[in-house]
């Protein structure tokens, strides 16, 4: 099953949009199997169109290109608001596993959250839903593709997040819409990164993307095969590679998913390496990172099928108090330093 070797396995979905009841069972089996082991999977026959992807892909490639100067026009009006565009080595992801003192990470993003809110219903509209459902920054005078794009790509994103949540249901032995009131207002978080080419080495120690676990249930990611590339640590230890397969998507669990199943299934430790210094220069490499975090207020506590015979491991959260727990561990530097170095 394992894709040319790799720990990471490569999953068929189509047999779980349009076959059986079997057929879905079949590959939930499948997705468990890979949760329960390397906590990453690659899935191909998702259903997402190629197009959708293409536009997207090239949307964020065109508003990267724009200058310095340019992109931050778009960053977020103060620290709180985490909307728009974030310059070049302004944080950190292994802060958010107690490495204060690691160096900033070699990469400029975009973060997006949810465009399309209900206001007559009062969960968008508490104090809470307030501070997290901010207005979007779109780039619209000088790339007005982006926003249309990246909207298609996230309602693309939804879809298949629902899938595979429900995916994951069935292969925990729960009813197949056991997730489904749980992540029905999620609050998902959209970051495009862009890591530049890096014609010189960095400093020692610094990378791409430091050691670091997701936050939230499942994380969707669209990336490119380029030199220095996505890590994922084994049980033993060892980093390896995670294959880039044309026309897939790779998806990694995250902390709740851990919580939820009582580590019977993996928030996976992974990085975004540096290239090779000789391959530096044509290294640009951009992920679309969909990290899918479910409702605010969604209790994170073991589900039942996990509980069976061991001791429940943690405490109950909710989504949001892991999250913003997470968030504040993120070192950020002074923001958008080099802006225009870029
Ligand atoms: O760009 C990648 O391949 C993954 C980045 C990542 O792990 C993250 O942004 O959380
Ligand atoms: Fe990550």
């Amino acid at each position: 099953m394992n894709f040319d070797g790799s720990v990471v396995p490569i999953i068929d979905l189509n047999p779980a949009r349009t076959g059986t009841h079997a057929d879905r069972q079949a590959v939930a089996k499948q997705v468990g199997e890979a949760a329960r082991s390397i906590g990453f999977l690659v899935v191909s026959g998702h259903g997402v169109p190629a197009g959708v992807i293409e536009r997207a892909e090239n949307a964020s490639r065109r508003f990267f290109d724009l200058s310095g100067e340019d992109k931050v026009k778009y960053a977020a009006p103060s620290a709180d608001i985490y909307r728009g565009y974030f310059g070049i080595e302004t944080g950190n992801l292994a802060s958010t596993i107690g490495q204060d003192e690691a160096k900033p990470d070699h990469r400029e993003y975009f973060n997006i959250g949810r465009f399309d809110l209900d206001k007559s219903d009062p969960y968008f509209t508490t104090p809470t839903a307030m501070r997290i459902f901010r207005d979007n920054i779109w780039p619209d005078p000088d790339v007005p593709e982006f926003r249309p794009a990246i909207i298609d790509y996230y309602r693309e994103m939804e879809g298949l997040a629902a899938l595979l949540m429900e995916l994951c249901a069935r292969a925990l032995h729960l009813p197949p819409d056991w997730f489904q009131d749980k992540i029905n207002k999620h609050i998902t978080n959209m970051v495009i990164s862009n890591y530049p080419d890096q014609p010189e080495m960095l400093e020692d120690g610094q990378l791409r993307a430091g050691a670091h676990t997701d936050y939230g249930g499942l994380t969707i990611l669209k990336t490119e095969n380029k030199p220095g590339g996505l890590e994922v640590q084994t049980a033993d230890g060892r980093w390896v590679p995670v294959p880039i397969v044309a026309g897939t998507f790779i998806i990694n669990l995250g902390d709740l998913m851990a919580q939820w199943t009582n580590d019977q299934w993996v928030s996976t430790m992974h990085r975004v390496v540096n290239p090779p210094h000789e391959e530096g220069v044509g290294s640009r490499r951009q992920s679309l990172v969909f990290f899918h975090q479910p409702n605010y207020d969604a209790v994170i506590e073991c589900i039942p099928t996990c509980a069976i015979g061991q001791p429940v491991k943690y405490a109950p959260t909710t989504s949001l108090e892991h999250l913003e727990m997470k968030m504040n561990q993120m070192n950020d530097t002074p923001k958008f330093r080099n802006a225009d170095a870029v």
